[in-house]
């Protein structure tokens, strides 16, 4: 039996999305509905999938499914997405709300200028929560992926992240090399492949493979965990403009069990029904 979907399309610096209010309707898609949704030719098309539903422990339930229809813990630019959604579909009058995940409650915030900022939580660096597969935690490790050995930094943001230092993230082998480290035996849930290129202390440009997606014009979480990676190594300095390839954020961490706050933008495209 068919069911007609009611979304909304939405991107956050390129990173796009469709919205969908679970309160109002029940969501009952199959991953392979989702993955039929996602389809660039055959489908909506979109990187995420977000669900908002209610909560019982904050103001929202937020529940995120890629594009390959795998549900996540976490997605940083969906997050800021979510909180306009809400304020746009006049399900909330509050502008900062508190929005239950996975993996923890996270509070985006829509400013004035129309930027949403998102407490994003404390990273977790210890392997077992990336998680990671590692003899002892460090900020680097080595690893073996197609004949080569790289340095990666392993993030969590709720969801895990291995980043690398590249020279030129225009010539780096995001693809080729990102789609292999995303599967790789020592992330046992798989992995969002981040190529970070440093242009001074305060300033990066960042490509992402994403787990489940593939490479997007921006990740969130990819951005925070990159920028939690360099200063852990020493080379980045709190705050960082992140540049990716559809947008621009910003993000600061003054370190351990702080809170990474992300600033970025979060627009609606269109709404649409869809049978499906
Ligand atoms: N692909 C990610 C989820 C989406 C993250 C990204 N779109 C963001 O903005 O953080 C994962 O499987 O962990």
């Amino acid at each position: 039996m068919t069911m007609n979907l009611h979304f909304t399309k939405m991107q956050g610096a390129g990173n796009d999305f469709i919205v969908i209010n679970g309160i109002d309707q029940p969501f009952q898609l199959t991953a392979e509905q989702i993955q039929t949704l996602a389809h660039r030719q055959f489908g909506i098309g979109f990187d995420q999938l977000l669900l908002v539903e209610t909560s019982k422990v904050a103001d929202f339930k937020y529940r995120i499914f890629n594009a390959d229809g795998s549900e996540v813990a976490q997605c940083g630019n969906g997050a800021r997405c979510f909180v306009r959604f809400v304020v746009d579909q006049k399900l909330s009058n509050k502008h900062e709300i508190s929005v239950e995940t996975a993996s923890g409650i996270i509070t985006p915030k829509l400013e004035n200028n129309g930027l949403v900022t998102v407490n994003m939580g404390a990273p977790r660096l210890s392997p077992s929560e990336v998680p990671f597969i590692a003899d002892a935690a460090a900020n680097s490790y080595v690893l073996e992926v197609a004949d080569q050995q790289i340095t990666i930094s392993a993030v969590s943001m709720g969801n895990p992240h291995a980043v690398q230092i590249v020279d030129d993230v225009e010539i780096a082998p995001v693809v080729a090399l990102g789609s292999q480290i995303e599967v790789h035996p020592r992330f046992p849930e798989r992995v969002n492949a981040g190529f970070m290129q440093i242009i001074d202390e305060h300033h990066i440009k960042l490509r992402v493979f994403e787990r489940g997606s593939g490479e997007t014009l921006a990740c969130g979480t990819g951005a925070c965990a990159a920028v939690v990676a360099g200063i852990q190594l020493g080379r980045l300095q709190s705050p960082v403009k992140v540049s990716a390839r559809g947008g621009e954020l910003h993000i600061a961490w003054q370190g351990g069990n702080s809170p990474v706050m992300m600033t970025g933008p979060a627009v609606a495209v269109f709404t649409g029904n869809i049978e499906i």
